[in-house]
């Protein structure tokens, strides 16, 4: 009889109660899988008397002492980064395998977790920390390894595409928006990580850091995020046939004496209905890939939630518990290319601007010579009269972020501007 492999379990929480239901579902079934039964170790818990529901041989309130015993895999499931941290740079240490579904922490600290996990021979496998159920991180760390990704662009943030699509659909403010996603269940009682962009930005430093084979960390990533939408924004979009979404971009980028570096960043944009991500709706998760022998690849399913993140946990567990039994590790990241980040400011955006202007001569040639002088080309100039006052609407070709950025400041500016409506940068449309 093959020897079992042991399995800690770190939190019962959303996920990990999810996790531990399926553990102990089919424990043949898995077994089968495995090529040897694996066995739950330990399942520690802050208040073990919260779990009732729990095998309480398996509960313990002390996660170290179940990390030291002779588990052989540790799925961490708190979240954070203390004591987490700590716990896992140990455990891989001594050579036991972790998965974990931590973005804050892998976001923050993939780079001496991984070098731990080389120096032991460990997997540290984390497919549930981005998009969640969303076969993403495998795909990018394993099937593209032999092809070169330029860029993974994508909506990784559920809570926040909800309350977008509530906004395009109602017509509601933001504030409003947001407070029903909190009643309803969608928006966490504090929404911060998710509505500033953090829990984007986390993502996308995992994303580029893979896609890349660099460390990229969430400081790293340029943050907005959707706080600052107004519903004249999103009728702006949709006066144009184009929603709203919060992107996380990761792209490679070629300087101009031929060097590589990486921009990564999770911005608002308007993009036309019409793009693959431009239908993802509610809390949905969608990732598009673009790769050179590939071409363009696009990955869509649930990105957060108990059983969904918990299918994601359970795969990254029967491979590290396959490869305990077949006595190797699977494939580890690489991270050789150790390309620079590019900042904001010199990363080509383009902008769609909307403007209320003076209905007068010479309006819309003040407002071109703004854009000439930051040398920002526009692409399209759409007008439409009102009483007394014109509509104008300005679409740019590519130009370094920071100049766009200073000619929308300028152009606020003139006297014959009456108000700045909509000012945010355009993904997913030819030039
Ligand atoms: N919920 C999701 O949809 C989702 C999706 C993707 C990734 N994740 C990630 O999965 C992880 C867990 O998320 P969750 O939603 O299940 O969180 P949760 O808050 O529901 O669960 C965390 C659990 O950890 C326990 N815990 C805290 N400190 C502990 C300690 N010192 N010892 C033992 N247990 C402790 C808490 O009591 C709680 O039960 C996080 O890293 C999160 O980012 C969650
Ligand atoms: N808060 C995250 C959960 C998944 O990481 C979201 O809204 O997508
Ligand atoms: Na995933």
């Amino acid at each position: 009889m093959t020897e079992p492999v042991k399995v800690a379990l770190l939190g019962c929480g959303t996920v990990g109660s999810e996790v531990t239901r399926i553990l102990l579902d089919d424990p043949t079934e898995l077994a089968a899988r495995v090529g040897a039964p694996v066995e739950i170790a330990g399942i520690a818990v802050r208040r073990p008397d919260k779990h009732p529901e729990l095998p309480q041989h398996l509960v313990t309130s002390d996660a170290t002492a179940l990390i030291d015993s002779d588990v052989d895999i540790i799925v961490e499931l708190i979240g954070g980064i203390d004591p987490v941290r700590g716990w896992l740079l140990s455990a891989l240490r001594k050579g036991k395998s972790v998965v974990t579904g931590n973005k804050a922490l892998l976001s923050e600290h993939a780079s001496e977790l991984a070098e731990a996990a080389d120096e032991s021979g460990a997997d540290l496998y984390y497919e549930a920390a981005v998009a969640g159920a969303i076969p993403l991180l495998r795909p990018l760390r394993e099937s593209l390894a032999g092809d070169r990704i330029t860029r993974v662009m994508g909506i990784v943030n559920g809570t926040t595409n909800f309350i977008l699509s509530a906004m395009d659909s109602t017509g509601a403010g933001y504030a409003e928006t947001l407070d029903e996603a909190t009643r309803l269940g969608y928006a966490e009682a504090d929404p911060t990580a998710d509505v500033d962009g953090y829990d984007a930005a986390s993502k996308a430093a995992i994303l580029a850091s893979l896609s890349f084979h660099s460390r990229v960390t969430a400081a790293d990533v340029h943050r907005e995020g959707i706080a600052g939408i107004s519903s004249s924004d999103i009728t702006a979009a949709r006066s144009l046939g184009r929603t709203v979404k919060l992107l996380s971009i990761c792209e490679r980028v070629t300087e101009a004496d031929g060097s590589e570096s990486v921009s990564a960043r999770v911005h608002p944009v308007m993009m036309p209905k019409s793009h693959q991500l431009a239908g993802v709706g509610g809390a949905f998760n969608a990732v598009y890939v673009e790769a050179e022998a590939a071409g363009q690849l696009m990955f869509y399913g649930q990105g957060a939630g108990g059983a969904p993140t918990a299918s994601a946990v359970l795969g990254d567990l029967v491979s590290a518990a396959r490869n305990k039994v077949a006595g190797g590790r699977g494939p580890r990241e690489s991270a050789h290319a150790a390309l620079p980040v590019r900042p904001m400011g010199q990363t080509p955006t383009r902008y769609h601007v909307s403007l209320d202007v003076a209905d007068e001569p010479g309006v819309l040639a003040q407002v071109a010579q703004v854009f000439a002088t930051h040398g920002v080309s526009i692409s399209t100039v759409r007008q439409r009269d009102r009483r007394n006052t014109a509509s104008l609407v300005v679409v740019t070709h590519q130009a370094p972020d920071a100049a766009l950025r200073s000619t929308v400041d300028e152009i606020g500016e003139l006297d014959v501007v009456r108000e700045v409506v909509s000012v945010m940068r355009v993904e997913g449309e030819a030039e």
